[in-house]
């Protein structure tokens, strides 16, 4: 069901199915159909990256989402692979979250379709069957921090400018629940608590101090250590981890699923004021003004 939405989504976005399929193909050399999904596969190790690449800042526009969705779908049902690494193609950037295009200017209908879609990339990462670990290596805010927190493991690079947090208060825009339960769920409830108020993007050693990263490492090794950790994880077998990961993550997407449809409705009414279409405008001006 999800999956013939996003297939809609992509061929009104001019996508063509058969060379989008081809980017998951698993025979260990590097598929690039996808326009903004690259991944590298690696049969034989049952590994595949995932490497973002919707410039200038990955931020997650609706054919960026779709993309995403479909390459997760086909990887989870290829038996081959057991484990994934998400990571960006621009180092400096991981992901800036949510597009701001998206969700100013348009319709509801157009709202709707976009935030179906933002919650369906979240329900894929957070119950995947697969070992998903984040080799977060560049800046990584709100909806990008948000897939880094839906991976089994956090991999940060050491650069004082590679900030991750839900900073939705500082765009006068809310984290929903089951944002807030992903953080709940990685750092604790009084951690979030001030987090999401203030907002906070922390540093990585704030980011590992609080636990929104797993592990801080030099630039040069964010994805061999995530490499090793996927190894490491992969000697367990997979019917026992899978069933607790699934034990531990059920009820928070369970929560989402019962009341999926009321959360599109409160998304698209509440990003449908004026009042925050102005403050998103305003936050869209200020950062063409950091340029200037
Ligand atoms: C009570 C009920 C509640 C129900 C739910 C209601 C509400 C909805 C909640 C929605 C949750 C939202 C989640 C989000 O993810 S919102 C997005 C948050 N993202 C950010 O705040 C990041 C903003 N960007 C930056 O901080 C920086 O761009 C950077 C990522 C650190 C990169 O910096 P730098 O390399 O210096 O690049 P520039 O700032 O120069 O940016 C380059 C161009 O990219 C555009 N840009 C940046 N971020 C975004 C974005 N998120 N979406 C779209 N476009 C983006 C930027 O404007 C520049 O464009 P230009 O070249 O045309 O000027």
């Amino acid at each position: 069901m999800a999956l013939v939405a996003a297939r809609g989504t992509l061929l009104r976005a001019g996508v063509r199915l058969g060379t989008e399929a081809a980017a998951c193909g698993r025979n260990g050399t590097r598929r690039s159909a996808s326009h903004r999904v690259l991944v590298e596969p690696d049969a034989a190790a049952g590994i595949a990256t995932i490497k973002f690449k919707n410039p200038p800042v990955n931020s997650l526009t609706l054919e960026f989402l779709t993309e995403l969705i479909i390459c997760l779908e086909k990887l989870e049902n290829d038996k081959t692979f057991r484990g994934v690494i998400l990571t960006s193609n621009s180092p400096g950037i991981f992901s800036a979250g949510l597009d701001l295009r998206e969700m100013c200017g348009k319709n509801p209908a157009h709202y709707a379709e976009y935030w179906r879609a933002v919650q369906e990339l979240w329900l894929k990462l957070y119950v995947s069957n697969m070992i998903l670990v984040a080799a977060i290596n560049g800046a990584s805010p709100a909806g990008g921090c948000l897939m880094s927190l839906s991976c089994d493991y956090r991999v940060l690079a050491d650069n004082p400018r590679y900030k991750v947090g839900l900073n939705e208060t500082l765009l006068g825009i809310v984290a929903p629940f089951w944002f807030r339960d992903t953080l709940v769920n990685t750092i604790g409830h009084r951690a979030s608590e001030r987090a999401l108020q203030l907002g906070l993007l922390f540093p990585p050693a704030e980011a590992l101090q609080v636990g929104m990263v797993d592990q801080v490492v030099p630039e040069d090794q964010v994805h061999s250590t995530a490499l090793s950790v996927i190894t490491q994880w992969l000697a367990i077998p997979d019917h026992a981890r899978q069933l607790t990961k699934s034990m531990m993550r059920k009820a928070t997407t369970d929560n989402l699923i019962k009341q999926r449809e009321a959360d599109i409705q409160n998304f698209v009414s509440f990003i449908s004021r004026d009042s925050i279409q102005k403050s998103l405008q305003m936050y869209i001006e200020k950062l063409k003004q950091k340029k200037s």
